[in-house]
């Protein structure tokens, strides 16, 4: 349902804080996070989802310059701060924190990530996972063989309009062969915003691109290497072609007025076609418009637009959630599920997070673009060793 009053409930919810706060479990203790990095993602995408968990409380936060760290801690009420340059591995060995969220720039989160699980932390890492396949593949047989959570921070996957939107690719209303897929988004570069579009092209075919079938970019006018705009064309088993248009420059209206970014995906069937309108932050607001021409006669479209804020019954199950939730607190309950050894309603797993990159990899060699510098924090089991022996003296 879509009204004005509850869009500004949820947004409120979502941006300020929730309706309630929750109150403590009794029975399962509070799992502690820390957040490296003062970042602005960290109040949506953590601390506000955290205030309505019962089983989240976030405990720190660590910054390079300490007035930053101590005004971040005293904004969002934490007990603790550290500050200064050796402040996120002084959050890392904190053992009051049991999670981590790394927050930091995407060509960090493999060395952070990496020093957080050596440190026994779960993780909850920023999209992109890392800016290389290979250190991504990694970082999850590193939690693996820790026996540690990490989850790739990819937050639109877990609202119930996302999996809607796949319920009804998956049911065949849509035949999917000879699809096509078109998207628009506007901010970001394609290692960043491109997360999303080659996530969910992947979610939406159940399938991995056999090629790269074109690739262009613009690049930024202050670094030939850095593409500001991407235009790519995948092909996918089954003659499914998949396309993706990233902007970081869209032009004002009349040269003055700024546009929303358009972050939309269209599936093209033989039969007709879906958008998931805002797809990348469906609890802003989304609405996922079908239109499927008439089997027989392939004429008279049936358009239906559907819109799924209230966790209702999608895939034939019965998400937990609430219609304030966002995509970060549901993105938050499957963390906190994994962690306490329960089965998430949503889950992405290690092999999506470095195909994801394998992707992002392809495109930018099809395009020309040199792959963006891997992490060069040399991560081996001899540091590993030497934190645990740190850890145990
Ligand atoms: N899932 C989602 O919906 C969203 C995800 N993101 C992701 O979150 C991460 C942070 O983004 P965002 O909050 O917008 O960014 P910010 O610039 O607000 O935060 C980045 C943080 O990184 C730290 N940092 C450490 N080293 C550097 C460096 N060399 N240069 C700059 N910053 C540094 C800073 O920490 P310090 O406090 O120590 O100075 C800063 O707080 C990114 O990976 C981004 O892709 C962002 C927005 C939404
Ligand atoms: O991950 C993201 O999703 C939402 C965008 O607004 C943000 O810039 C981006 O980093």
């Amino acid at each position: 349902m879509f009204s004005w009053l509850s869009t500004a409930r949820r947004l409120y919810s979502v941006f300020v804080g929730p309706p309630s706060l929750a109150t403590p479990s009794s029975t399962s203790p509070p799992i502690k996070f820390g957040i490296l990095g003062a970042a602005k993602v960290a109040s949506t995408g953590l601390i506000i989802p955290a205030l309505s968990h019962p089983e989240v409380e976030i405990h720190a936060v660590a910054a390079r310059d300490p007035i930053r760290a101590e005004a971040f801690a005293k904004k969002y009420k934490l007990r603790t701060f550290y500050g200064g340059g050796d402040a996120y591995q002084k959050l890392l060995d904190d053992p009051e924190i049991q999670a981590v969220y790394v927050a930091l720039p995407g060509g960090l989160h493999y060395e952070w990530t990496m020093k957080a699980l050596a440190a026994n932390k779960h993780v909850l890492v920023e999209k992109p996972s890392s800016v290389s396949s290979e250190q991504t593949r990694e970082m999850f047989e590193f939690a693996q063989k820790k026996g540690l959570v990490i989850l790739e921070g990819l937050q639109y996957r877990f609202y119930p309009a996302i999996i809607r939107a796949k319920e009804i690719i998956d049911s065949g209303s849509l035949k999917t062969d000879d699809i096509r897929y078109t998207w628009e988004i506007g901010g970001g570069i394609f290692q960043d915003m491109g997360t999303y579009p080659v996530n969910v092209l992947r979610y939406f075919t159940s399938s991995e691109p056999t090629s790269v079938l074109s690739a262009s970019y613009t690049a930024h006018p202050n670094d030939p290497k850095v593409d500001q705009a991407m235009t790519t064309t995948l092909a996918f088993p089954g003659d499914v072609v998949g396309s993706i248009e990233l902007n970081f420059e869209i032009p004002y209206k009349f040269g003055l007025i700024p546009s929303l970014p358009k972050m939309d995906v269209t599936v093209k069937a033989e039969n007709g076609e879906m958008t998931v309108k805002f797809f990348v932050l469906p609890f802003v607001y989304h609405s996922i418009n079908v239109s499927v021409k008439d089997g027989q006669s392939g004429k008279g479209a049936k358009k239906r637009t559907e819109k799924v804020y209230s966790p209702t019954s999608v895939k034939g199950r019965t998400l937990k959630g609430e219609e304030w939730w966002a995509s970060y607190r549901y993105q938050l309950e499957a963390f906190v599920d994994k962690v306490k050894g329960r089965e998430p309603d949503t889950w992405l797993t290690a092999e999506e997070s470095i195909a994801n990159l394998q992707t992002i990899e392809k495109v930018y060699e099809k395009a020309g673009l040199p792959p963006r510098p891997k992490s060069t924090f040399a991560f081996s089991p001899i540091t590993d060793d030497s934190i645990e022996a740190k850890r145990t003296a």
